[in-house]
């Protein structure tokens, strides 16, 4: 996991351990071992370390948080012996020095980087801080200031920045053009020439833990904390982490690390660091599907978008940002012409922000082909419709891309609740049709929900899976049922909402007890800040809205719903919804009219109105929700528990410290919930989503979490 060379009298210790070179505990051993050796060996005057492919260590090995092998010679203790060595350390940075990673480099006596790397401390992603020194350390180098910017924040900066702020030593440029391996040799070329330089300078005031902190006033700390509070609202980490910082002001090196240690030792064991640390692998679990061999996806170089409204350009921006040339069509000049000013308005808006140059701008820009003509699309590779949500528009667009396209382009339906199969059906290449569910606004948000339909190749899937990726989105493949993942789950969520409501809750009552759970906002003000008449579309499609065609043994919760719209509260864009707003304002206040509207409509479908506890309002909301979740994962519309989490942290909002829906479930209990789910079922029998999930029946009785039953059986089906 480590190799030791000598060059030119400097002993060099370079990590081996891919992709990311994660201080697991044999690179941890391994240099010990090189400190050892290059101390022991007279010939050596410094010592430079490195890490090996395309990355310096992007922090400690996240697994060994929970089998325990992190304790085991702790990362803190090697770089205590990396700092208090008596020759030289140069550390030298390139790719992304992360986490402990920059731990390391701030042991280490001088530190360079490639102009191409970033560092950066990301614990607080993770629900831990930095806890090998690091909130100890950088306020030591850098100040106070920016080391809790920094360390609260978690957000990595460019070493042009890390320079400017005193973290380097010096910078070796490297333009983007050249290759890893150019810039590996030229980083240790230049370490080794800085390792001779300072082969016999003094050691003081190179180890930065002798270094003094500046003190800060508690003015600084109470502003930080409630910036804190209100960007990563409910988070746990970067308060404590900041609370570590302010140790470093306040205490000795050696006491300033005993606090470190004591709050990382509580954060370790929270439930939010398991949660967001699940969160971290099931993001990049979700490329791993069982029966996909992700390699047989064919390149995707010329993409087609079908409509240039909203969801049409939000989702040709995402190709051209990468490079990828895009035909974008509309029926009508007026349309293309609107959908490219909102796309040229884009980039404008980027440069404006600092975000990109003009030059990068204009380069995206110049991919995007507008078009009326579909003729244009015979030689693309993969194509997108984005037209209006209805069957029939779908296929028959399918059907005449069907006709132009080239026989290998891969046909994608862009539809959050339509049947992929039918859509399918309109074409004579079911094998190359699949859904891709973007979600809006296209350009911003991460997730892709991918959807198999019944016909749909592995190279298909492998395809689509890779080119999301390579468009920096967070895919997950999904089964084809109504709403897929996201928004069959969305389906008894809100139906819950609605039906507290009828019994006696107001949207602020639902929405505030939604929000203190974590949500960004509950589920009305997200109603009306998409428009109310999308779910009237919805259950028009359905056939629900009409009480004739309803199943008269399931009940009914959206009177009010639908009156609403009958009353143009269609939400934000109208200024009236569930709440009223004021005109060019996001943010409602209750309604008196809606409110009247809600108590009628109660008296008329035969509630008595009763107060309902923020208990039962979050019980009801969420475990209707998880209830579905299981529901989807024992019809196999799910692959994998992980992924309903991901749809939902980043589709919904779901509060990422709670690890998405199910890992809740598993922390919350899974009787608990089953036990409760049999409860709210008997109150309410006409409720079909309170019919308890098989799966979820059986994991309770047998007290199995679902987590671990569900890792078991795919690696059961793996084996077999
Ligand atoms: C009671 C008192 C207790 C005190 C006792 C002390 C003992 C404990 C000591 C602990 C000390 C803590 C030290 C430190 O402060 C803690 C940390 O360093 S936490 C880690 C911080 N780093 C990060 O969060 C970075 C995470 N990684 C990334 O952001 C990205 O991976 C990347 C580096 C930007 C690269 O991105 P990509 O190129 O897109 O690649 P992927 O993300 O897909 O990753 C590829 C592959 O690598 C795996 N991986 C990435 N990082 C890590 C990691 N840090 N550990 C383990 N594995 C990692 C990732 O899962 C992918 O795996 P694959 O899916 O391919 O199997």
């Amino acid at each position: 996991m480590t190799s030791y060379k000598t060059i030119k009298d400097v002993a060099v210790i370079t990590i081996e351990n891919p992709p990311v070179n994660a201080l697991s505990l044999a690179v941890r051993e391994g240099i010990l071992d090189g400190l050892s050796r290059a101390s022991k060996d007279d010939t050596v005057c410094a010592i430079v370390i490195i890490g090996g492919g395309r990355t310096f260590p992007a922090g400690a090995d996240i697994s060994e948080f929970a089998n325990g092998k992190a304790f085991t010679k702790p990362l803190p203790q090697i770089i205590e012996k990396i700092e208090s060595t008596q020759k030289p350390i140069v550390c030298a940075i390139h790719g992304t020095a992360f986490g402990g990673g920059l731990e390391v480099a701030l042991g280490c006596h001088y530190r360079i980087a490639s102009t191409r790397s970033k560092v950066g401390l990301p614990e607080v992603n993770l629900g831990i801080l930095p806890g090998a020194g690091g909130t100890q350390r950088l306020p030591r180098l850098i100040g106070v200031w920016l080391a809790a910017e920094m360390i609260c924040s978690g957000k990595p900066i460019e070493a042009v920045d890390a320079d400017a702020k005193g973290i380097l030593d010096d910078l070796v440029e490297i333009s983007s053009l050249e290759s890893v391996q150019t810039e590996y040799d030229k980083l240790l070329d230049a370490a080794i020439t800085l390792a001779l330089r300072v082969k016999n300078h003094s050691l003081e005031g190179k180890r930065v833990s002798q270094l003094k902190v500046e003190p800060v006033s508690d003015f600084f700390y109470e502003q930080l904390a409630l910036q804190i509070s209100k960007n990563a609202r409910g988070m746990n980490a970067p308060l404590q982490a900041l609370k570590a910082v302010k140790a470093s002001a306040m205490f000795p090196f050696k006491e300033g690390m005993q606090r470190e240690q004591q709050i990382l030792g509580r954060l370790f064991v929270s439930s939010q660091a398991k949660a967001l640390q699940h969160i971290f692998f099931a993001e990049r679990q979700t490329m791993k599907i069982p029966g996909i061999d992700m390699k047989k996806g064919v390149p995707i170089k010329f993409v087609g978008v079908i409509g240039a409204g909203m969801m049409g350009s939000g989702i040709a921006i995402n190709f051209i940002k990468k490079g990828i040339p895009v035909v974008l069509i509309d029926a009508e000049q007026e349309f293309l012409d609107r959908g490219v000013k909102a796309i040229e308005d884009y980039f404008k808006g980027r440069v404006k922000k600092g975000k990109t140059t003009r030059f990068l701008a204009d380069r995206s820009l110049g991919y995007l082909r507008p078009s009326l003509h579909y003729e244009d699309l015979s030689n693309v590779d993969l194509v997108i419709e984005a037209v209006f949500e209805n069957l029939d528009v779908k296929k028959s667009v399918l059907k005449h891309l069907d006709e132009i396209c080239k026989p290998q382009t891969i046909l994608c339906t862009n539809t959050s609740t339509l049947d992929i199969d039918q859509i399918a059906s309109a074409t004579n290449r079911p094998d190359r049709v699949i859904g891709t569910h973007f979600f809006s606004p296209a350009n911003v948000m991460r997730l892709m929900e991918n959807v198999a339909g019944s016909k749909t190749s592995e190279r298909t899937i492998a395809s689509v899976m890779q080119i999301s990726k390579t468009i920096s989105k967070i895919p997950v493949l999904v089964g084809n049922c109504f709403g897929f993942i996201g928004n069959r789950m969305l389906f008894p969520y809100n139906n819950q909402a609605n039906a507290l409501l009828q019994e006696g809750a107001f949207p602020h009552d639902v929405d505030k007890v939604l929000y203190d759970f974590g949500f960004p906002m509950g589920l009305f003000q997200m109603s009306d800040l998409a428009g109310n008449d999308i779910g009237l579309h919805i259950r028009k499609a359905q056939g629900i809205v009409d009480p004739s065609q309803r199943d008269p043994n399931e009940r009914y919760v959206s009177t009010t719903a639908d009156k609403l719209c009958e009353m143009k509260r269609f939400g934000v864009k109208s200024s009236k919804g569930w709440y009223s707003y004021a005109k060019g304002s996001r943010k409602g206040r209750p309604d008196k009219e809606v409110m009247d509207l809600i108590v009628e409509n109660s008296k008329a479908e035969g509630f008595v109105r009763r107060n309902i506890s923020a208990k039962e309002i979050e019980e009801r909301c969420l475990y209707a929700l998880i209830n579905e979740g299981f529901k989807c994962l024992e019809e196999g519309m799910a692959y994998k528990p992980g992924d309903i989490d991901i749809i939902w942290i980043y589709g919904y909002g779901f509060p990422p410290q709670k690890g998405g829906p199910m890992h809740y479930a598993d922390a919350v209990g899974l009787k608990k919930i089953y036990d409760s789910i049999l409860q709210y079922g008997k109150a309410d029998p006409k409720t079909s989503a309170w019919k308890p999930s098989k799966l979820l029946e059986q994991l309770a009785s047998s007290g199995k979490k679902l987590a671990k039953y569900w890792t078991k059986k795919l690696k059961a089906q793996s084996n077999l």
